[in-house]
């Protein structure tokens, strides 16, 4: 590095001192923290933008949001070349610079990793990062901190996207590496049309909307999602899609409002109640990369039924595995392919949601919480689809079968006779087009929904009657030492502290479909327990009793 670029690295990062007493860790999504906390970490993430531009030689994102979490709390992630998240490879090093001290201790960590990751801070070579962020008050100023790292690195653009969803800017920086247009127009565009083509390709006997089932309803969490969900409704015909909670309505972000908060809660959100019984409605989280659906009962009690993202991949499932069979049965194509199709969920899927899978005869596998496992796993198909049962999740098309079904149906206009085999291909090409390949991404996931649903001719209440899920129950524990929890399988069982799973198992086996397992959250400073149970009551009480297990061994008195 030479002296012009230490110099401007030393005095810009004078201007951003790291709060003190405060340890800062990359996380499950990136950092997060109350906002006043947030200014040296977001300018220092800045810079490793910068830096993992020049090396991989290509266009970064960094995202400012907190996602679901409070609107006085934010947080800033990476997003990689091709829009999935910051290589895990890189989170040590993401820590390591947000903890330093110093500006010297800085500037020597950042020699010391361009050193051993071999790159080049010439000054000559070009980097460029997207800027994009949520509707946080607080975005503005960390937004500024953003940008004074990523030219504090000699040869790097900051370009302000502005105010976007997290799927947006993840799409975004996919695009932008693969030479194509990414304004926010381009994504909503892209969006719209590939649903409108695959609205047209529902058979003529497939019942349509009727009248009654053209309209969702969409709880915007108060936050970036209902406006762009705005804009995006705005494009399509025949969908009628009514916001609620959206930004400008003067509600508080997330606040009794959210995907998080109705997937967790299983209430109705701000604004929702019985006038909307019967109607499809939806509700997204903070930053819309978040969608779950929801029932809302004739009668006034707040209780929902949740459709939640178990259910949403159940349906992509069904629909998916519908249209490669369409075209395993065409004769017309050639080369016929077996697609393999493959499944990912986490422990946190319901056991119901599993079984029904597996009845259908998919593969289904496991791995820890958090998009970037799922997302890995899911890649390694050829249509992998994952989703947390938080409804976070996506379709991910290789590109290997993406080129097979562009050639496919490029003999299919050539010589086109409109069969089923011929529109399953168009469709799932479509489909590659309409849902996110970067990252869950509650907008497109909506339109997928709904076009699914318009197909198959079916209301939200036989949706959700695909299977009945499990009584469930969600905990969290305040521990002394939440990382004292190692787990393996998937997180399925605890291998420290010793002891810990005997008695586990010993009070799940008290339980008729009894299954239960404890974790480190990677979000939040607790433990958190999952039960399931064949009655809401037993599942209550199963993670009742594990919780006081997780506190007798790992409580704030065991320290
Ligand atoms: C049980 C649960 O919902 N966990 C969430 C939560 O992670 P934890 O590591 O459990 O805190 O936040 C993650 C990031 O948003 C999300 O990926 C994950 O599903
Ligand atoms: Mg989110």
């Amino acid at each position: 590095m030479n002296d012009e670029q230490q110099s401007l690295l030393l005095s810009s990062s004078s201007r951003f001192s790291p709060p003190q007493g405060v340890k800062l860790s990359y996380g499950t999504a990136g950092f997060r923290a109350d906002a006043s906390l947030l200014p040296s970490t977001v300018y220092r993430v800045g810079i490793l933008a910068a830096l993992r531009s020049l090396k991989t030689g290509s266009i970064i994102g960094l995202m400012i949001t907190a996602s679901h979490n409070k609107v006085s709390d934010n947080g800033v992630k990476i997003a990689d070349p091709n829009g999935g998240m910051l290589s895990q490879h890189w989170e040590p090093f993401a820590d390591a610079l947000a903890n330093a001290p110093s500006p010297q201790h800085l500037l020597l960590l950042i020699n010391e990793f361009v050193a051993k990751e071999g790159i080049l801070m010439d000054g000559v070579s070009q980097a460029e990062v997207l800027l994009g962020r949520d509707t946080r008050p607080s975005g503005d100023a960390l937004f500024e901190a953003a940008r004074q790292g990523v030219t504090s690195v000699v040869g790097a653009v900051a370009t302000d996207m502005g105010i976007l969803t997290t799927p947006q800017l993840h799409w975004m920086v996919r695009a932008r590496n693969k030479g194509m247009q990414v304004s926010e127009q381009d994504y909503f565009e892209q969006l719209s049309s590939s649903f409108r083509y695959l609205e047209d390709l529902i058979p003529a006997e497939k019942s349509k909307f009727d009248g009654l089932n053209n309209k969702v309803i969409v709880d915007g969490s108060n936050g970036v999602g209902g406006v762009k969900l705005k804009v995006l409704g705005s494009l399509l015909n025949a969908l009628v899609i009514e916001v609620r909670n959206s930004s400008e309505d003067g509600g508080v972000l997330n606040d009794g409002v959210g995907a998080d908060y109705v997937q967790k809660e299983k209430v109705a959100p701000h604004g929702f109640g019985s006038k909307d019984a019967g109607i499809r409605c939806a509700s997204l989280d903070g930053d819309a990369d978040r969608l779950v659906y929801f029932i809302v009962p004739p009668e006034s009690s707040g209780r929902i039924d949740l459709v939640d993202g178990d259910k949403i991949l159940s349906l992509f499932a069904v629909f998916i595995r519908e249209q490669l069979s369409f075209l395993n049965e065409n004769e017309g194509i050639k080369n016929s392919h077996q697609a393999r199709l493959g499944v990912v969920q986490t422990a946190y899927a319901n056991g119901a949601s599993t079984n029904y899978l597996k009845q259908l005869g998919l593969e289904v596998n496991f791995t820890p919480t958090g998009v970037k496992y799922l997302h890995e796993k899911a890649a390694e198909f050829d249509i992998g689809i994952y989703f947390e049962a938080n409804g976070h999740g996506t379709v991910l098309f290789s590109e290997s079968f993406v080129g097979w079904l562009e050639a496919r149906t490029k003999e299919i206009s050539s010589g086109s006779n409109g069969s089923e085999g011929k529109k399953a291909a168009l469709r799932l090409l479509a489909v590659s087009k309409l849902i996110n390949q970067a990252v869950g991404d509650a907008l497109s996931g909506l339109l997928l929904v709904e076009v699914i649903l318009q197909y198959m001719g079916w209301s939200i209440h036989r949706w959700n009657e695909l299977y009945h899920d499990l009584p469930s129950r969600q905990l969290k524990v305040k521990v002394a030492d939440r990382n004292a929890v190692i787990t393996a399988n998937a997180e399925t069982v605890v291998v420290s502290p010793p002891g810990l799973q005997e008695a586990i198992n010993a009070e799940t086996g008290k339980y008729h479909q009894g299954r239960c397992f404890v974790r480190p959250s990677g979000t939040e400073d607790v433990v958190r327990v999952y039960a399931e149970a064949s009655t809401q009551e037993a599942a209550d009480t199963l993670a009742n009793s594990v919780a006081k297990l997780v506190d007798q061994f790992l409580g704030l008195g065991s320290s």
